[in-house]
């Protein structure tokens, strides 16, 4: 795939595509720039690790880019369009992985016509293993979309949906990797209170993620299933699930999704 892409923002999502791009050799290093607001170090690890261009030259940067990837926070979004705005030209596709934000804001801000793709991605585009998803704004035909599958393909799957779907996406795929995280850390807590060293609990726990994920993918049941196979009457597993019951684990995670997907409706309403 040869087209340039510009990622304006440098943390750690756009380091995480970036990362996926160029281990699956989607995108050459060379046709690869980036630009954040002002960490000069950071531009300079990020250049030294992946062998990119960096620069502060937004202009320049304009001029080059097919694919301009916007990877700033919410707050930083209009001053970071303020600066770029002048230079972008109506064929560029402009990706947004900001939460929240709808491509009509982004459409609006810049004032033209141009192909704007919201896409939320999740930091396990690192290993190429990101679930990702992409909605399409007003000015984007067939070919920018498939521009846009192509590059999020390159660091996992990849499903289009409607853009009121993305705030459910947000929260479920964006921020789900950091409650699945958390619920290891408690699993983790568990096992070293029951007496167990760290490095066998995390050998142990980490190896039950994969291996669940990987049920769910290739054995063709559905959870419930599969939760239902573990589940002896009377066993470890039943005694453990009604503990989960009798404190509304269901309710939790619910609230939990529901708290992330209207924060992100949140972010989108400040605009
Ligand atoms: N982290 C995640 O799991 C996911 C994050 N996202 C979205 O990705 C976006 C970025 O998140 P994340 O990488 O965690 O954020 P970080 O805070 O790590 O990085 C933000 C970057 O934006 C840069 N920036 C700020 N203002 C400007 C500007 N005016 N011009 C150019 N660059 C600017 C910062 O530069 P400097 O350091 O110089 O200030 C920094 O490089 C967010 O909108 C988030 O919603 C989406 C999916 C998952
Ligand atoms: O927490 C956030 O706002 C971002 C969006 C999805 C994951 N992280």
């Amino acid at each position: 795939m040869c087209k340039r892409i510009v990622f304006v923002g440098c943390g750690s999502m756009a380091e995480a595509i970036m990362a996926g791009m160029l281990q699956t050799k989607t995108v050459d290093k060379n046709d690869i720039y980036v630009t954040n607001k002002q960490d000069e170090g950071r531009l300079g690890n990020i250049e030294a690790t992946y062998g990119v261009q960096t620069s502060y030259d937004k202009e320049k940067l304009l001029d080059l880019a097919d694919v301009v990837i916007l990877a700033m926070k919410p707050k930083d979004l209009a001053e970071s369009l303020d600066e770029i705005r002048p230079f972008i030209r109506e064929e560029q596709l402009i990706i947004s992985v900001l939460a929240g934000i709808m491509t009509e804001t982004i459409e609006e801000i810049i004032g033209k016509r141009n192909a704007v793709v919201r896409a939320m991605p999740n930091t396990s585009a690192q290993i190429g293993y990101s679930a990702t998803a992409i909605a399409a704004g007003k000015y984007v035909d067939q070919e920018k979309i498939n521009i846009a599958e192509r590059l999020f393909q390159s660091i996992g799957v990849t499903k289009v949906v409607a853009e009121d779907d993305m705030h459910t996406v947000t929260a479920i795929s964006g921020s789900g990797p950091a409650f699945i995280y958390y619920f290891v850390e408690a699993m983790t807590t568990a096992a070293l209170e029951a007496g167990m060293d760290e490095q066998t609990a995390d050998a142990l726990i980490t190896q039950t993620i994969i291996g669940a994920g990987k049920m769910l993918e290739q054995s063709g049941e559905p959870a419930s299933v599969l939760r239902e196979n573990i589940t002896s009457v009377g066993g470890t597993t039943a005694a453990g699930l009604e503990t989960l019951k009798a404190n509304e684990f269901e309710k939790i995670i619910i609230a939990c999704i529901e708290s992330a997907r209207n924060r992100s409706i949140d972010l989108g309403r400040t605009f």
